[in-house]
């Protein structure tokens, strides 16, 4: 196959070796980081293949217009801007790259859970503000937790890898069944709620985890726990996380993704904000990342690496 036939459109910035590798192998490669989506989507027809993050969504009205279109990929592991189903009906391969960013956000969730089992976030505020408290700062250890991890695909499952060694149980849900391995065990919701002291959420956004931690499954946990969030902030109910902080249910929470996040900056950070979003800027055992879990230097280029394998695979 002569692949210079085949029009690939970059939609979004990525590492330059997505590009190079896709020229290398022969496609014709055309890159539109400025365009709107009614624009894309009056000349989508032209092309076989899209290269999108998450700029805008590819929906039916685009997917309509798309009629040479043979793949969409998703430099990421989030597929909700992407109309999937209708999508895979029309043939259209689907691509994306949980494996590239799984490392990343395995180690980032590691990183939230220490800093917030010892303060360490915290507490460098205070010793750098001139303030040294110790007993305030008295942390928690992993040893003989349990961790509660619901969504076991790529990122749960890096998550548990690296738990090892911290002499944890760890638990695993999944709507999959038979998901658990050598470092999670796979249990019902109920069981997980019974046991864990911690919960790492690492589940994409679905009709079914929109708001899905929200008082009635926070209320259903046994102790109170800790919340780990690094996979889509519409799955957390904000007011409901901060009325559990408040009461003591959760205990401390790290979130690098939030409800809010696609709202201007403007509207997030300057003049009045949502009360709860005010809340979690201000509580001590909170902490907030930008979404950066999967964010890395070298996530960048594995992303664009399993992109492009993906892709030259299509047209073996
Ligand atoms: O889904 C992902 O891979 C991450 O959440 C990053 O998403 P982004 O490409 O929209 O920044």
């Amino acid at each position: 196959m002569n692949l210079a036939n085949i029009k690939i459109l970059h939609i979004d910035s990525n590492h330059p070796l997505l590009w190079e590798q896709l020229q290398q192998a022969g496609f014709h490669n055309e890159a539109d980081f400025t365009s709107s989506k009614q624009e894309v989507e009056a000349k989508i027809e032209n092309y076989h293949g899209i290269v999108i993050r998450s700029r805008f969504k590819i929906d039916k009205t685009f997917l309509d217009k798309a009629t040479n279109l043979q793949f969409i990929a998703r430099v990421g592991a989030g597929l909700e801007s992407i109309d999937c189903d209708y999508a895979t009906a029309k043939g259209i391969h689907l691509i994306a790259a949980p494996e590239g960013n799984a490392n990343a956000v395995g180690e980032h969730a590691i990183g939230m859970l220490l800093s917030l089992f010892n303060n360490l976030n915290k507490a460098n505020n205070e010793v750098k503000s001139g303030q040294w408290k110790r007993e305030a700062n008295r942390g928690h250890e992993l040893e003989g937790k349990t961790i509660g991890i619901i969504g076991y695909g790529n990122m749960g499952k890096s998550f548990a890898k690296k738990l090892r060694g911290f002499d944890v149980t760890v638990l695993c849900h999944d709507i999959l069944p038979n998901m658990g391995n050598e470092n999670a065990t796979q249990v019902a919701l109920s069981e997980l709620q019974e046991r864990a002291d911690v919960l790492s959420l690492h589940t994409p956004w679905t009709p079914e985890t929109d708001k899905m931690i929200n008082s009635d499954f926070i209320n259903k946990f046994k102790k109170p726990f800790w919340l780990i969030n690094t996979a889509r902030g519409n799955s957390v109910v904000t007011e409901d996380l901060v009325q559990a902080l408040k009461s003591g249910k959760i205990l401390g929470a790290g979130l690098d993704v939030l409800e809010y996040e696609k709202l201007s900056f403007e509207t997030l950070f300057e003049g009045e904000k949502p009360a709860a979003f005010e809340y979690l800027l201000q509580a001590e055992n909170v902490l907030l990342t930008p979404h950066i879990a999967g964010w890395t230097f070298e996530s960048h280029q594995k992303l664009a690496q399993t992109i492009v394998d993906k892709i030259c695979k299509i047209y073996q």
